[in-house]
């Protein structure tokens, strides 16, 4: 179990992290996310024991890291963390850089092991390259492959495919997190992408300007997000004022509406007069314009032109899931 508590943190006068509190257990997956400066690198240093907490103490398995005041070297052996700069030595080869951050004690294993992580990271032919001649996404590659050369039994990953390219990030990350699952290994990955959090990370913590707001299981946040800052963290969303919908013209709240959530009727609901139809290849993400004059987006499967004039329904299920989430 890994146990957080810090009451607070500034690197000046400044707060930056303030009442975070929580738990992981072992083999756990938790997402951090939040908007740009809300505090979650900040947080991974911490827990990593890169940044001196006054008021706080982490704990792992019952026993406290110290942090930086008392290790000569900064971080812990069990835990890793993957820093947004990436520290590498650029001079050697791939496998090298990996080969350090092997045990000393497991030399017979070495060769095996780099293997298994070039694989990993999909880098096999470049075993042998200078680090200097990667590119930044190919670099990002190997210094997850570094992290992980011996096994660690927490993993702090700071937006760990930042830097790679969408195609190479999807399978990355269909390998990576089954792999770390496997191996119980406890991480926590800060990400601004939803595709790394909602089918791989069991639980979310969501931060807001240095302070915790969500902590959730994954699922059921994005499912009944609690406000729009949240639900807006994976991906496009409407706040829809509930008597818009017919329906539920007594009602003065509204909910939030994911644009797929919309169905779309060619004779009866919410009037919006299509703005715009954006291709994003498995569907078309529209800009329609309510009479009541709030912009709505809503997916389908086809183009719509500008002016088209179309009627917008939300199931029953999903008004009162939200009303009542
Ligand atoms: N070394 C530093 N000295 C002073 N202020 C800092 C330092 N590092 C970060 N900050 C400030 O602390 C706040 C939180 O930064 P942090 O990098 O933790 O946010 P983040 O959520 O990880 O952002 P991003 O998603 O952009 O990486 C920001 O306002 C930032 O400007």
């Amino acid at each position: 179990m890994l146990k957080v508590q810090i009451d607070s943190f500034g690197y000046g006068d400044e707060t930056i992290l303030e009442n975070i509190s929580f738990k992981v257990k072992q083999g756990v997956h938790l997402a951090l996310m939040g908007e740009s400066g809300s505090g979650k690198s900040t947080l991974l240093k911490i827990i990593y024991g890169l940044l001196h907490v006054e008021n706080g103490s982490i704990f792992w398995e019952g026993k406290q890291a110290l942090g930086p005041n008392y290790n000569l070297v900064p971080g812990e052996p069990y835990m890793k963390y993957l820093s947004q700069d990436f520290d590498l030595m650029p001079f050697i080869s791939v496998a090298e850089n990996i080969g350090q951050y092997l045990s000393v004690f497991e030399q017979d294993t070495h060769q095996q092991r780099i293997e298994e992580l070039l694989q990993l990271i999909e880098l096999e032919a470049y075993a042998n390259t200078k680090v200097k001649n990667l590119s930044g996404g190919q670099q990002q590659r190997v210094a997850l492959a570094r992290v992980l050369a011996q096994e660690p039994e927490v993993l702090l990953l700071d937006e760990p495919f930042g830097h790679i390219d969408n195609f190479k990030r999807n399978s990355l990350r269909k390998k990576l997190f089954p792999y770390l699952s496997k191996k119980g290994i406890t991480v926590l990955t800060a990400s601004h992408d939803p595709n790394d959090v909602l089918p791989f990370a069991e639980r979310t913590l969501i931060l807001e300007k240095g302070r915790i707001v969500a902590d959730k299981k994954t699922k059921a946040l994005y499912k009944t997000p609690p406000n729009y800052y949240i639900a807006s963290l994976f991906g496009e969303v409407n706040i829809l004022p509930i008597r818009l919908l017919k329906t539920y013209s007594e009602i003065e709240k509204s909910i939030l509406i994911y644009p797929h959530e919309f169905m779309v009727s060619k004779t009866s609901g919410l009037k919006v007069t299509v703005q715009n139809s954006f291709f994003k290849g498995s569907h078309y993400l529209n800009e329609g314009r309510t009479e009541d004059g709030p912009i709505l987006y809503f997916n389908t499967p086809k183009k719509f032109d500008l002016g088209d004039a179309i009627f917008l329904n939300v199931s029953l299920k999903t008004i009162n899931k939200r009303l009542q989430g």
